[in-house]
């Protein structure tokens, strides 16, 4: 049967970019969804968003919500300090099983653990089972109403501690509006707006940082 969309991302990866390169890897799928097929991976100009908070937080244990082709899980991955580690949940069989062979062609499978199920029945899971203290860092880019929900969870869940930073992809495309109102209006996060453009297009689009103020 003819071949997914994220299968054509993954084999022009295989064959364009450098095995344990996380950089070709990024670079490799930019040029495919810019050139080829658009897919929803937070781009370059996003990513670079997304690059700074990672450096600036150089978290121990971060999390993704929403894996896709494993694009930011590359991306986030390949900052991270000796022995920490990164946590991705995606609940697509095909997306799974795409990211896994991202991740580990790129060569960050020892800094990168893939969880394949929902986000709402992982999240209470990750204390005992997957041996979760606090979280430093949390990528949020899956369902946009699943926002607030597993930001509500997390917090019932402890995972978050003075400090804890989120960053939220899409604010306005495809937007995540009852996430901005529950998040601006909670006395509880601190937060900042970083306007930028919607992954391969001209279109605006804006990343959401808040900090857990315990
Ligand atoms: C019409 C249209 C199309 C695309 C756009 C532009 C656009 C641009 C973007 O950057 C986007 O992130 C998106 C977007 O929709 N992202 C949703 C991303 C989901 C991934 O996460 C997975 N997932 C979803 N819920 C869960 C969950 N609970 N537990 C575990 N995994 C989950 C899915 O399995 C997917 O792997 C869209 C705008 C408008
Ligand atoms: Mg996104």
């Amino acid at each position: 049967m003819n071949q997914s969309k994220e299968q054509r991302i993954l084999n022009f990866v295989l064959q364009n970019a450098v095995r344990g390169d996380p950089c070709s890897v990024i670079d490799a799928i930019d040029t495919y969804c810019s050139q080829k097929e658009w897919a929803m991976n937070v781009g370059n100009e996003k990513g670079l968003i997304l690059d700074k908070t990672v450096e600036e937080i150089n978290p121990s244990v971060a999390l993704e919500l929403g894996t896709y082709c494993g694009y930011s899980a590359v991306r986030i991955a390949r900052l991270l300090k000796a022995g920490a580690r990164l946590l991705t949940v995606e609940f697509n069989p095909e997306f799974a099983a795409i990211a896994k062979q991202m991740i580990e062609f790129a060569g960050v499978q020892d800094k990168v653990t893939l969880i394949e199920g929902p986000s709402e029945e992982i999240i209470p899971q990750l204390k005992k089972k997957y041996e979760v203290d606090t979280l430093d860092f949390v990528f949020v880019d899956h369902w946009k109403d699943r926002y607030t929900p597993d930001t509500i969870l997390l917090q019932e869940c402890s995972l978050l501690r003075k400090g804890s930073v989120l960053l939220a992809d899409n604010i306005i495309v495809p937007g995540a509006p009852e996430f901005v109102n529950y998040i601006r209006n909670n006395p509880r996060f601190q937060c900042t707006n970083y306007p930028s453009h919607l992954e391969y297009m001209k279109v605006q689009d804006a990343m959401e940082k808040a900090v857990f103020l315990g």
